[in-house]
């Protein structure tokens, strides 16, 4: 009687839902994602109880549960905005972390086959990247490619994925105004392509449809302060990831990003995200060339130490842009002494294995 597989990483994934509604989504990715704990953070009202589906194993985070775990850090994580996720990311004791939005539903690949998006993104994840070489048949590791004539044979082993970065169809991931000028766009293009993003390059990281390992860049993973009392949103992953990319190109970690797909159903209101998202837009042509420019220091071997030495560059380059970013670079500092309070380095990762 064959034995029924494991499902890949069961055991060594947890899936972060940060949600304001009832998870009935769920129900659509049963088959691929009930095996999988799940760590819920519930924001807004913490007194609302939300609806989970039986049959799901599951942690549920709310408001008073941040606060009673980090006490005064607590002010590091976002309220009343989808940034509130990283919480998830630092209580989890996984080596893989998937996140998805809970508007987000199982697409169908062009023959009409569901895409089981974290089998995906796990393909994605333990399959090495190419940032320092371009393969212009895109990821080498995928079945039915390979390194084209002229690839460094050197290089072909690649690097260590720390980041798979999903794609979505239907409501595709704009910002306001191109929303307000294509209303009714839906992206409908599958485009069946994985690629590294070459070392260097910075992306806009979408934290939707998102897979990462915790244990390489996970520290790095903090979405920036948004939402109640801060003056912008719906930047929080697009900080992330121009953090995560500037680490993740200092430590030779690849990054990568196409498939999976999933479906995209509820476009947010164009008009609110317009005002979380206005001062971002024109900071932000400030704020990449600083990204873009970013050094980290031979010393900083760390995903902490280079998270630190990021969040004084912060402070000292775009703090004279805003206020705002003083706040933030200080709860860059508060993120990372939340995640080492809550991840102590195993006795084997201390010197000499000494107990802590
Ligand atoms: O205050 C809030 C609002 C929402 N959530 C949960 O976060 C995700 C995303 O919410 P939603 O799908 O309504 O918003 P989108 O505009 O589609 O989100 C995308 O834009 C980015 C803005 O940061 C975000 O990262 C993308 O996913 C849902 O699960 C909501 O329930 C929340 O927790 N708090
Ligand atoms: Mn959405």
């Amino acid at each position: 009687m064959a034995v029924p597989m494991t499902p890949l990483l069961k055991d060594e994934l947890d899936i972060v839902i940060p949600t304001i509604r009832n998870l009935e989504f769920l129900e659509m990715w049963r088959p691929y994602l009930q095996p999988y704990h799940l760590i819920i953070v519930q924001d807004g009202d913490p007194t609302r109880s939300i609806k989970i589906p039986e049959g799901f194993d599951y942690e549920l985070y709310n408001r008073n549960d941040i606060n009673r775990i980090l006490g005064p850090k607590a002010s590091c994580i976002s309220f009343k905005d989808s940034a509130c996720r990283c919480f998830g990311y630092m209580v989890s004791k996984k080596k893989y972390i998937f996140t998805i939005d809970d508007d987000c539903f199982v697409a169908k690949d062009p023959s009409g086959k569901e895409i089981n998006a974290l089998e995906q993104h796990i393909k994605n994840i333990l399959s090495p990247s190419t940032p320092f070489f371009f393969n212009t048949l895109y990821d080498p590791f995928r079945d039915g490619a390979d390194f084209v004539r002229g690839y460094p044979f050197s290089l072909r082993p690649g690097v260590p994925t720390a980041v798979s970065h999903g794609l979505w169809l239907n409501i595709p991931d704009y910002d306001a105004p191109t929303q307000l000028v294509k209303p009714l766009e839906r992206n409908t293009r599958y485009v069946d392509a994985v690629l590294t993003i070459p070392k260097g390059t910075l992306f806009p990281m979408c934290g939707m449809n998102l897979t990462f390992n915790r244990e390489l860049i996970g520290p790095a993973m903090y979405f920036g302060l948004m939402g109640d009392g801060q003056p912008i949103g719906r930047y929080d992953d697009m900080w992330a990831g121009w953090c995560v990319k500037v680490i993740c190109d200092h430590l030779g970690l690849g990054v990568k990003t196409g498939l999976p797909y999933i479906w995209h159903s509820k476009a947010s209101n164009p008009f609110v995200n317009l005002k979380k998202e206005y001062k971002g837009i024109f900071w932000q042509e400030d704020i990449i060339p600083f990204f873009q420019a970013a050094t980290l220091s031979n010393e900083a071997t760390t995903v902490q130490q280079c998270y630190i030495e990021l969040s004084k560059q912060v402070k000292e380059k775009l703090g004279k842009i805003d206020p705002y970013f003083d706040t933030l670079s200080d709860a860059m500092v508060t993120w990372i002494e939340a995640w080492d309070e809550l991840n102590p380095p195993k006795k084997a990762e201390l010197p000499n294995g000494a107990a802590k």
